[in-house]
């Protein structure tokens, strides 16, 4: 009997609409080489575009629309004719909050046809294999702050980062869960706690406390995120899992990408690890406006986004299949079929033409 697994797509705007495509088009050709489940997608509109011409992003009933899905697909959402801090609070982060999706993973490894741009992680590109876990619901993004006398020099405006002990507690058993869960059993913080001394000092302190649970089970140790910063560029191999705030996850997931080749080539997934509402599955990158409507876009972050999608809807069932499918984008890529951004000269359509045909090839024959 085959299993149907309902997807709600947001395209979202600029490339986000092109890599929605294309990962759509990949899920729908591993489900009918696979045989055994489908996928019906539902796709929203909800993009700057529709704002700018009907003043919302979501409708008011658009959080139990998601509901009814078993997972999101994203694109990415922002736009040069709307403020960048409307977009996101119109769309991406309220899903986010709403959908309690705390845990952001971002894993970044060297895969294999890319080249690492600095010489001594191309030289040992296995060295890079890290999972980057993001606090997801509160922090430097908690929307806490506002501003008065805004039309003047004497504004004032304030960002309130917000650390709770739950919040903090939660995502630190998440990250040490998916350390135990890899070979190398390591886990990194990243805090800021010598500058910022009252959030930053109570997610040190619920980190050591966490940590008295997996003494002896899991390494771990703590890094300035400044340093470690410099850590990531000169000592790839010293890391494993990394946990790290909403904002400070950020910007070193960014990093970790650029170090492993291209910001196109990284995913995410936003979790509710509770599974009460629908989990969401999109390329850590933007809409890059710079490139939009070229049909340029790597579209290979939302290929692996895609099979973090299938792992988790499959709850175990589908863990081959997802392997399968990172499979045949490294064997495309390793075969020289790469968008501009890895150096190549292939369109997004001729990643995705190509990806496709191997996954038949892969799933066909085993
Ligand atoms: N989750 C989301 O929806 C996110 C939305 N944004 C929004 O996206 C818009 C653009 O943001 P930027 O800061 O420019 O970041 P960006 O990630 O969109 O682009 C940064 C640079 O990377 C390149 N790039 C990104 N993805 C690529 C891909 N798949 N293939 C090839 N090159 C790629 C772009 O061409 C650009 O030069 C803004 O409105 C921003 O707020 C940014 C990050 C995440
Ligand atoms: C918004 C953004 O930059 C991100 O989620 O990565
Ligand atoms: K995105
Ligand atoms: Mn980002």
């Amino acid at each position: 009997m085959s299993k149907t697994y309902n997807i709600a797509a947001i395209p979202g705007d600029g490339i986000g609409v092109d890599i929605t495509d294309a990962a759509s088009q990949v899920l729908n050709t591993i489900a009918s080489a696979h045989g055994g489940f489908k996928f019906n997608f539902t796709t929203f509109d909800w993009s700057s575009k529709a704002y700018l011409e009907r003043g919302w992003y979501m409708p008011e009933d658009g959080m139990d629309q998601l509901k009814k899905h078993d997972a999101i697909y994203f694109g990415a959402v922002g736009w040069p004719s709307v403020p960048d801090h409307i977009s996101l609070w119109g769309l991406i982060l309220p899903i986010r909050k709403n959908m309690n999706q705390y845990v952001n993973v971002r894993p970044t490894r060297v895969l294999k046809g890319v080249t690492a741009p600095l010489s001594q992680i191309k030289e040992k590109p296995k060295e890079l294999d890290w999972i980057i876990i993001r606090e997801n619901s509160e922090g430097e993004y908690a929307g806490q702050g506002g501003t008065t006398h805004e039309h003047g020099t004497n504004a004032i405006a304030t960002e309130v980062a917000i650390f709770t002990y739950v919040g903090i507690e939660r995502i630190m058993r998440f990250a040490f869960e998916t350390a135990k869960s890899r070979p190398r059993k390591k886990l990194t913080m990243v805090t800021k706690s010598n500058a910022q001394r009252h959030g930053m000092v109570l997610w040190d302190k619920v980190f050591y406390e966490v940590a008295k649970d997996y003494e002896g089970v899991v390494e771990h140790d703590k890094m300035l995120v400044d340093a470690m910063t410099v850590r990531m560029v000169n000592k790839p191999e010293s890391m494993d899992t990394i946990v790290a705030t909403n904002l400070h996850a950020d910007i070193l997931s960014d990093l970790a990408a650029a170090l492993a080749g291209s910001i196109g080539i990284a995913p995410s997934s936003n979790l509710d690890p509770t599974r009460s509402c629908p989990s969401m599955f999109e390329p850590i990158h933007g809409s890059a406006p710079d490139i939009a409507g070229q049909g340029i876009a790597n579209p290979i972050g939302a290929f692996w986004s895609a099979a973090e999608m299938v792992r988790w809807v499959g709850q175990g069932s589908l863990d081959k299949t997802a392997d399968q499918l990172m499979e045949a984008i490294e064997n495309i890529s390793e075969r020289g079929v790469r968008t501009r951004d890895m150096g190549g000269q292939a369109s997004t359509k001729e990643v995705t033409d190509a990806v496709c045909k191997e996954v038949e090839a892969i799933i066909g024959k085993k």
